[in-house]
């Protein structure tokens, strides 16, 4: 690897010669071909300690194993939402509807029955979302084992008008995973086998309640990977992640749902089963119904089985985590990566020093550079030959440091360094609920413009008297982060108090600043509840009316996940 040495000592020098950025140094991956290297990364290690747990813990946020979830201090229910009223043509769920749903479910644990009996307790995780910022008022959960269970609990439900919520990991972050008022929940996670995965094309068949990990780690072991990865992984369900069209941490290199899902299985609201579970790449005939259903936030059907295109799992990865100090280097620091790590950049995350701050408040992790910095990045790359890969995440390095775009960074040399990278960008979605509320904010903007929003965001709070450093203040802080290989900014305002002044000082406003850029409302976590009344400024007058018929076409008697974003 004569390259490869000779471009260390030259990012040593680079470094050395840069007083202002001394520590901590860079870590190579192969510590073990380059014994320089090897006392630097123990310097490394002695600086940095991760979170005492698993920071990336919303990969525990199922609520069928996960009690212990993250509490906010204010628990809203059905009665936060003033502009919400129950819709009167649905009938309320009583005791021969819950016979019925015995009768063909069994009467164990597959039936939540809160209609005959006091099941509040049971039914708490089922009706809250995992940050307690929506609760709906369920009495019935269903949790049914097969497409056919589905499809008579959906017939029966829209004989008699009985509204239902299709649920799956309840790991969503706008609210539309969770009942608004007695909607019945029916939760996909029963439903949880792998039917085939074909190794010559990397297709795997699953049913809609398979958990994401369990679901990668199926397709590890014929070494593919499953093309998306989000830090609830270890909960979600992958029917949940196509239905919200899940983006995550890796869209950059594997694209989204609408290109992976080849096909799926759907349970419409009158029972009937749309069975499109194709395994073909190209299938030009005709409208691409299943595209419907991606995305479609379960409001025109249940989706029970799911075929998706996994592409061949990349042998070597990298991760370096570097600090800039402007928003103009980081997209400096972006351009110089795609173009020279184009087909092995895997993630571009940017997080800002407020997040990276809040990240370290909440967990009490040390973070992996000692000096702070307005940004960081965290920069993955996957590939098939770990000194190739090395050698050109090195080149990288050492050119962003020597023109200056890059003040300091360290890189991970094993997979627990990986992994304590990464948590630093994966627990600050968490960390934003810290103080007792976060409002949440996904948003596409065009990369030159995406960090104005937060600068502006921030000096809003901070002229508007909303933001200090007291419990008389509701915002603690506003932090930007996200998927910067997408133009995908997460502004999380994080509160002590769910407050309606600090709703009114962000909302509409912050919609009407992405509109104007072009940008969109929600760049990966769906409409739910919470943007339902904000379509129109991302949607056009005609496109809002050609859903609305679609809707109507799909679920005549409305009985499907209702309230929610059409
Ligand atoms: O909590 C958020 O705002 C973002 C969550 C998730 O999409 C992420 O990228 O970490
Ligand atoms: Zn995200």
């Amino acid at each position: 690897m004569p390259a490869l040495h000779r471009a260390i000592p030259a990012l040593r020098r680079l470094r050395l010669a840069n007083t202002a950025f001394q520590q901590p140094a860079f870590v190579r991956l192969q510590a073990a071909a380059c014994p320089a290297y090897q006392l630097r990364y123990q310097h490394a290690e002695a600086q940095y300690e991760a979170a005492p747990t698993s920071s990336a813990s919303s990969a525990d946020h199922a609520p069928q194993d996960q009690p212990d979830r993250p509490q906010s201090k204010i628990k809203p229910t059905a009665e936060s939402y003033p502009n919400l009223k129950r819709d009167s043509r649905f009938k309320e769920v009583n005791a021969d509807d819950v016979k019925f749903f015995k009768g063909l479910l069994g009467s164990g644990s597959a039936v939540i029955d809160g209609v005959n009996q006091d099941a509040s307790e049971d039914l708490e995780a089922f009706n809250a979302d995992w940050m307690r910022k929506y609760r709906g008022q369920t009495k019935v959960v269903l949790k049914p084992e097969s497409t056919e269970q589905v499809s008579k609990i959906m017939k029966y439900c829209n004989d008699n008008l009985l509204a239902v919520n299709p649920q799956g990991g309840n790991t969503g972050l706008v609210g539309g995973s969770v009942p608004v008022f007695d909607e019945i929940v029916i939760n996909l996670g029963r439903m949880n086998k792998i039917h085939s995965f074909d190794d010559v094309s990397g297709i795997l068949v699953a049913d809609a309640g398979v958990i994401l990990q369990q679901a990668d780690d199926h397709a590890a072991k014929s070494g593919f990977i499953f093309p998306l990865d989000l830090g609830a992984k270890g909960s979600c369900q992958i029917g949940g992640n196509v239905a919200t069209n899940a983006g995550g941490l890796r869209l950059i290199r594997y694209g989204s749902m609408h290109g992976n899902i080849l096909g799926l299985e759907a349970v419409l609201p009158d029972g009937t089963i749309m069975d499109d579970l194709s395994k073909l790449r190209k299938n030009n005939t005709g409208y691409d119904l299943k595209q419907l259903f991606i995305g479609g936030e379960g409001t025109i059907g249940i989706i029970t089985k799911i075929s998706i295109l996994c592409p061949q799992r990349s042998p070597a990865v990298n991760v370096a985590y570097f600090g800039l100090e402007s928003y103009e280097k980081v997209q400096q620091a972006f351009r110089e990566a795609k173009k020279q790590l184009s087909e092995i950049l895997s993630a571009f995350e940017l997080m800002d020093k407020q997040s990276q701050q809040l990240y370290k408040r909440a967990t009490g992790a040390k973070l992996p550079l000692e000096n702070e910095h307005p940004f960081y990045c965290l920069i993955e790359t996957s590939g098939s030959n770990t000194d190739h890969d090395s050698e050109k995440l090195n080149n990288f390095l050492e050119h962003v440091m020597g023109e200056e775009i890059v003040s300091d960074g360290v890189m991970a040399e094993n997979e627990t360094q990986v992994q304590n990278l990464w948590a630093c960008r994966e627990g600050i979605s968490e960390a934003g609920q810290h103080f007792g509320g976060v409002y949440k904010y996904d948003l596409s903007i065009p990369l030159p413009q995406l960090y104005d929003l937060v600068n502006e965001t921030r000096e809003r709070f901070q002229n508007n008297g909303l933001m200090g450093d007291t419990d008389d203040f509701p915002v603690v802080d506003v932090i930007g982060y996200g998927h910067m290989g997408d133009s995908n900014l997460h502004l999380n305002v994080a509160t002590r108090r769910y407050d309606k002044e600090v709703e009114k000082a962000i909302e509409p406003w912050v919609y009407e600043w992405v509109s104007k850029r072009n940008g969109s409302i929600s760049a990966e976590h769906g409409l739910g509840l919470a943007k339902k009344e904000f379509i129109g400024y991302s949607r056009s007058e005609t496109m809002i009316r050609l859903m609305k018929q679609i809707k109507q076409l799909y679920d005549p008697n409305g009985i499907m996940n209702p309230y929610k974003y059409i």
